[in-house]
């Protein structure tokens, strides 16, 4: 996981901490000066308003705080990160009129500086932070170390026998000390990566009116329609970099969890430890999800879904308010929307704003780079190969297009030619070309000329696949016969099980292993535990675009990006396949490990902006001479920072 800068316009400008400013409140009461908020003292426009009912708001109050946090005496170890970082993301997209906006900033010292999770350290905080901000006497005596309260929540953790707990004490500890449950994540990443991802949120997600504590994120329902913008201001950052979007129709393979699908989007923004100013929204129109319906504790509307226009209108109105106060440099990523909604909303989109389906793009980009990666393993190209997938949604036809294209870049054949290559199999079948009429548009390119078939089984043995990727959101359909079919066509059979979580995945690491008897090269879109064959143990790799998003948002967005290019996607898959050590190699591995993945991602991110650079899509000019070194610059660090 990478870090862009994550603190948020308050943590840059310092004024929380100041202990002029935590004066300030003392003397005036209630205990929060609002301020109209910019994102750091660095890029401070500073107007005052008013405007928001119950701000307590003057212009003389914004011009001394401002005084005080040019002035501010802490010391911000970050400081020179963020000059970085503005460089970066410096200028201000919104307009002049917008930013008389209500955006406050709430100064916090004492009992509220406890309590808010961007500058909260608990035990932390030394014996003259405690003195100069208002804590004496609120924090028994012992002042820790920031490494000590990792062991002591890791310790806490591990306690939790229920997944779900370690989700929820995880959630809870991101709302109490966000700094720490940043380092926790980036420094045991392989182990918490199941907790605050795959598969526990899909089990969080599931249960998310139960467990819902406070809002992590936006939600926008029709409730809300016409009052986008507005709403969009009462989140409390400024300055998004990065949206995370459902409206929750598929969540993982676990279909339509309604509004509850917010989970995801947290989730994701937690990997994108990088991006200050990451904004979680669900989109709630409502769930054809009966049991939620009828849930005394569902949080969503009671309804079913809006369908069309009223759809199609709610869902512009929330890209044109983005763009019109986040400015057309905010990656927007959707995720886990239905198919016939992703798919026109990227084509909709993607010529207007910097807009990207993890689904269909980021899912691809991993899996086109693991299957780079298998080279090594199998020998030969990937034009050597037939690919045979189940499903053929989101993520297999983006899949299958990112393989097609990448074929046609090695080869030089034409697209059309390459696709040829590619089947795909759906719920009625192999889809051929006798199907053409009735299929959806994003299934067309597939229809090849070959008799109908139904089953898979029937597809594997005619159609002899090298590599077989499961992307149908169905548990267990890569059954005994299917594998062995696969390990009776090939010497090692590639078989990707990607539908998530756990319970959705097309075959378990261990039916991989022993029905293919240990030939099988094996990874999985939610995480298997290492599985002993015949004395061997097999380690599966995880095929999940966690490896893919963090580093490409970051490319996208310290380059200034406005659009996302396919060659972007390429360069990201063959920067990852290229993470691959032959360590990793040896014990069978087409994916390097997770711990890995800041390092990871600061070269995504490099190959990826200098992509924007080479087709002219970047706005960031002139381009940093070593863009690994610049991306890693923007990288966050969760160390806490020095109040005094
Ligand atoms: O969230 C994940 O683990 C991968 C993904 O995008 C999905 O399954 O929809
Ligand atoms: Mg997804």
């Amino acid at each position: 996981m990478i870090s862009l800068n994550r603190s948020s316009f308050l943590s840059n400008s310092g004024v929380n901490g100041s202990g002029v400013n935590a004066q300030r409140q003392r003397r005036q009461p209630p205990a929060f000066v609002k301020v109209i908020a910019s994102r750091s003292n660095q890029d401070q426009k500073g107007r005052a308003t008013s405007e928001r009912s119950g701000s307590v708001l003057v212009d003389s109050t914004l011009k001394e705080m401002k005084d005080h946090t040019s002035s501010s005496p802490i010391v911000d170890p970050e400081s020179a990160v963020s000059g970085g970082v503005k460089d970066v993301y410096g200028e201000d997209s919104a307009t002049e009129d917008q930013l008389v906006t209500p955006w406050t900033v709430s100064v916090a010292s004492g009992y509220s500086l406890l309590r808010d999770p961007h500058h909260n350290k608990g035990l932390a905080f030394a014996e003259k932070e405690r003195d100069a901000h208002y804590l004496r006497g609120l924090l028994p005596p012992t002042v820790v170390s920031q490494d000590l309260q990792v062991k002591k929540m890791m310790h806490n953790i591990r306690q939790y026998q229920v997944p779900l707990q370690k989700y929820m004490a995880m959630m809870d500890l991101q709302e109490m000390n966000e700094r720490l449950f940043y380092k926790l994540l980036i420094e045991n990443v392989e182990e918490l990566l199941p907790v605050v991802y795959t598969p526990t949120v899909g089990e969080a997600c599931q249960k998310y009116g139960s467990i819902f504590r406070r809002p992590q994120g936006l939600f926008i329902s029709l409730k809300e329609k016409g009052r986008i913008l507005e709403v969009l201001k009462n989140w409390p950052e400024r300055s998004i970099q990065v949206i995370v979007v459902t409206d929750g129709e598929r969540i993982l393979g676990l279909g339509d969890l309604g509004c509850q699908g917010m989970g995801i989007p947290v989730g994701k923004l937690s990997l994108y430890t990088a991006l200050g100013g990451c904004l979680p929204v669900t989109i709630d129109v409502g769930t054809n999800n009966e049991k939620l319906l009828n849930d005394d504790f569902y949080i969503g509307l009671r309804q079913r879904r809006a369908t069309g226009q009223e759809y199609a209108e709610l869902l512009h109105e929330f890209m044109s308010a983005v763009k019109q106060i986040y400015g057309e440099k905010v990656l927007i990523q959707f995720e886990d929307f239905a198919n016939h909604n992703a798919f026109d909303l990227l084509e909709k989109y993607g010529t207007t704003h910097l807009v990207f389906n993890d689904d269909i793009q980021g899912t691809a980009s991993v899996v086109l780079a693991g299957l780079i990666a298998a080279q090594k393993l199998v020998g030969g190209t990937l034009a050597d190969h037939k690919f045979l997938f189940l499903g053929a949604g989101e993520a297999g036809t983006g899949i299958a297009e990112l393989i097609a294209l990448e074929m046609s870049k090695q080869t030089g054949a034409p697209l059309e030619e390459t696709r040829k290559n590619i089947w795909l199999v759906d719920s009625k079948g192999l889809i051929v070309s006798s199907r053409k009429e009735s299929l959806q548009h994003f299934k067309k390119p597939w229809a090849h000329e070959h008799e109908p078939i139904k089953e898979l089984v029937d597809a594997v043995k005619s159609i002899k696949p090298t590599v077989l990727i499961g992307t149908s959101g169905v548990g267990r359909t890569f059954t005994k016969e299917v594998v062995e079919a696969m390990a009776a066509i090939n010497q090692k059979p590639i078989i990707l099980s990607l539908s998530n979580p756990t319970s959705q995945s097309e075959c378990t690491a261990e039916e991989a292993y022993a029905w293919s008897q240990g030939r099988a090269i094996f990874a999985s879109g939610s995480p298997f535990p290492p599985v002993e064959y015949g004395g061997k143990v097999y380690v599966p790799g995880q095929a999940n675009n966690a490896y893919i998003f963090p580093g490409l948002g970051l490319g996208l967005i310290m380059s200034g990006a406005i659009r996302v290019h396919d060659d972007m996607l390429l360069a990201a898959s063959e920067t990852l396949a290229a993470e691959v050590t032959q360590e990793n190699y040896d014990k069978g591995l087409i994916y390097p490990p997770f711990a890995n993945i800041r390092n990871i991602s600061a070269h995504i991110a490099a190959n990826v902006a200098a992509k924007a650079y080479e087709l002219g899509l970047a706005t960031r000019l002139p381009q940093p001479e070593d863009l690994v070194k610049y991306a890693e610059s923007c990288m966050y660090s969760p160390a806490y920072r020095n109040y005094r």
